[in-house]
């Protein structure tokens, strides 16, 4: 990507014969986002035709779905007008509208006036500016800002908490869609300009911890923890758990006939779990050195699993990390504020008597202490908010987690509030998300994340093998399969609403027909090709003469293409991966439906020049479209 300098915007708007600078709006950003210079135009032309406040009129102007609609609409009741009906005010304003060197006269439809860009001038306002900004294209540092007008202040931070599975427990679908939809979002604040911190809140705390270390010492191996700790604990807690099982169904027999049951009781597993659990605890060194090594060892599985989906947490956190002290603070300051209560021997909190009506009985009484003063996880969260706020002294943070646990992230939420700290409970917002249905490999039902990868890069590697031809020409297939295949999965993943569930279909999703992974890996390795096959520096492309696109397919490529900085803008609004996928498809569609229109080959220099300069631009917004996502595009396959 060529990575020089753009011209200042005014030198190109002169060229446009714009010669007045562009009126100044809050979120408008002409350098970023070409489509904002036609707002701030139209704009300007608007208050003039309607006598409306440019305030009014900016936010009201609307970008469409469907381009046969225009490029901006206005829908004019929007704009407030008295005495007239807002189809009549269309008309009158269309004919009012004055010629424009970037914008065809507006029409009216109904209530709405539709803008259709010139075509011509909003292809040299927008490829040389994708060409030239290149991988940020697309991207708005300056959203993220504490203070627009004062950059000095730095940029806002974020906290994104998302994955957190638990050790020694199955990475399930919930697990693979907090990483995925987290990952995304990550991406999108960093390139909204927020200063991100990823964190992994782990499942590495409890009673079950101790009885995994038990478990170890019965049928652990050094040699397999260190190979697969993963899957080497997994298995150990699976064959402790079936004892224990065993152990409770013995006490219950012996209670039943009557006998004594004490000693499996005192001596039993359960309780040299606990036992164990209390040691840690108790900071007892060994108990602890055992314990922080399976946690270590995971983390650092794990790190090679989250690499290949080209994620980074910057702090592996848990409900280990929580410092007893501060819940011991927290639990006196509820106790104190008359928030939590005893309640037979354990301490709880009874929203009924916090929060009136409905929403009091939604909460429930959730418990936030043992009898035996074990916290629980609902507790962890609490003082783990409180530590995380005073560490990173965030603006606002993310919890990615499954919908099944919207009432816990509520409790949560509501107990901060009740506690009064109001600036907090603000700035912590919960992005939720459906199941996934029959999450299965073809190895039976995938218990973890490298399973499913696995899988589903030998899937991908089968259909590869079929076209021999290709085949050939890719240098390490079976790496490439390992991206279609973690392509497939996450757009499955990210193609229907977050809120949706939906079924996990290895065929659907491996295929290259529909909107699917591969496809769009597909149709950016074909636009590779292209430029490869062309092979002409970005240098000459910047020079193409632009007023040689004048065919539908390339005037639609150009208007679709323009829409990008758009879509990224309302990404942030809906936080919905979603948006970006939508818009993907919809732009390779049109871009396979033009291949046979703007040919390269065997076209006269010029306009092969300006095709390219058109293909590469659609090159570069498929390429960042899809690192936003989190995928890798591949150059062949
Ligand atoms: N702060 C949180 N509670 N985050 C979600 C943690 C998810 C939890 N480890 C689970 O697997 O269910």
């Amino acid at each position: 990507m060529a990575e020089t300098t753009s011209p200042p915007l005014s030198e190109s708007l002169a060229k446009l014969s714009l010669t007045q600078p562009l009126p100044k709006f809050p979120n408008c950003y002409p350098e970023f986002n070409p489509v904002d210079i036609y707002r701030a135009h139209l704009t300007s032309i608007l208050a003039d035709v309607t006598g409306v406040d440019s305030k009014i009129i900016y936010p009201a102007l609307q970008w469409t779905q469907t381009l046969e609609k225009g490029d901006l609409v206005l829908p004019v009741a929007a704009l407030r007008v008295k005495g007239k009906k807002p189809n009549e005010l269309a008309v009158e304003w269309a004919e009012k509208f004055p010629e424009s060197p970037i914008v065809e006269k507006p029409s009216a439809a109904g209530t709405f006036l539709q803008f259709f860009f010139k075509v011509d001038k909003l292809a040299q306002l927008l490829i040389p500016s994708i060409l030239q900004r290149g991988k940020d294209f697309g991207l708005n540092p300056a959203l993220g800002l504490k203070d627009p007008e004062d950059p000095s202040k730095g940029p806002k931070r974020m906290i994104v908490e998302f994955s957190s599975p638990n050790i020694a427990k199955p990475f399930h679908a919930g697990h693979l869609r907090s990483t995925i939809i987290g990952g995304f979002l990550s991406n999108l604040y960093k390139g909204a300009g927020w200063d991100v911190v990823n964190i992994n809140y782990l499942g590495d705390f409890g009673k079950q911890y101790g009885l995994l270390a038990l478990g170890f010492g019965k049928y652990g191996s050094e040699e397999a923890l260190l190979a697969d700790p993963i899957n080497h604990l997994y298995e150990i807690y699976v064959k402790i758990n079936v004892d224990l099982k065993a152990e409770k169904d013995e006490i219950k027999k012996l209670e039943e006939e009557g006998k004594d049951a004490s000693e499996l009781k005192n001596e039993g597993l359960d309780e040299q779990a606990r036992r164990y659990f209390k040691a840690m605890t108790d900071n007892d060194e060994k108990a602890i050195a055992l314990w922080s090594r399976f946690r270590e060892l995971s983390i650092k599985r794990y790190k090679e699993t989250y690499a290949r989906l080209n994620i980074h947490f910057d702090d592996y956190s848990g409900e280990s990390q929580v410092k007893q002290e501060n819940m011991d603070a927290a639990a006196k300051k509820m106790e104190e504020m008359g928030i939590s209560e005893v309640s037979e021997g354990a301490v709880i909190i009874d929203f009924t008597k916090h929060v009136q009506g409905k929403a009091g009985k939604s909460l429930e009484r959730p418990i936030i202490k043992k009898k035996d003063g074990t916290a629980l996880y609902l507790t962890r969260d609490i003082s783990e908010m409180l530590q995380r706020q005073e560490k990173y002294n965030f603006d606002h943070m993310i919890y990615v987690v499954a919908s099944q646990q919207d009432l816990h992230l509520k409790q949560l939420f509501k107990i901060i509030e009740l506690m009064e700290y109001h600036d907090l409970a603000k700035k912590v917002q919960h992005i939720n998300f459906g199941l996934v249905l029959g999450m299965s490999t073809r190895k039976g039902t995938a218990k973890f994340l490298d399973d499913i990868l696995r899988d589903v890069a030998e899937k991908m590697h089968e259909v590869m093998q079929k076209n021999e031809a290709k085949y050939k020409q890719v240098e390490n297939p079976l790496a490439v399969a390992d991206i279609l295949g973690i392509s497939s999965v996450m757009v499955q993943d990210m193609s229907g609403k977050r809120i949706n569930n939906y079924e996990f279909n290895m065929d659907a999703m491996t295929s290259f027909e529909g909107d699917t992974g591969p496809y769009l890996q597909y149709a950016h390795a074909r636009l590779c090709s292209i430029a490869r096959r062309a092979d002409i520096p970005t240098s000459e492309l910047l020079t193409a003469d632009l007023s040689l696109l004048t065919e539908p397919h390339a005037i639609n490529l150009i208007r679709v293409i323009s829409q990008y900085p758009d879509v990224v803008q309302n990404t942030l609004k809906t936080l919905e991966p979603a948006t970006v996928i939508t818009y993907l498809f919809k732009m390779t569609h049109t871009l396979s439906s033009s291949y046979d229109h703007l040919r390269i080959v065997g076209s006269e220099k010029e306009l092969m020049k300006a095709r390219m300069a058109l293909y590469d631009a659609a090159r570069v917004v498929l390429n960042n479209g899809m690192r936003l996502l989190g995928l890798s595009p591949v150059e062949r396959m």
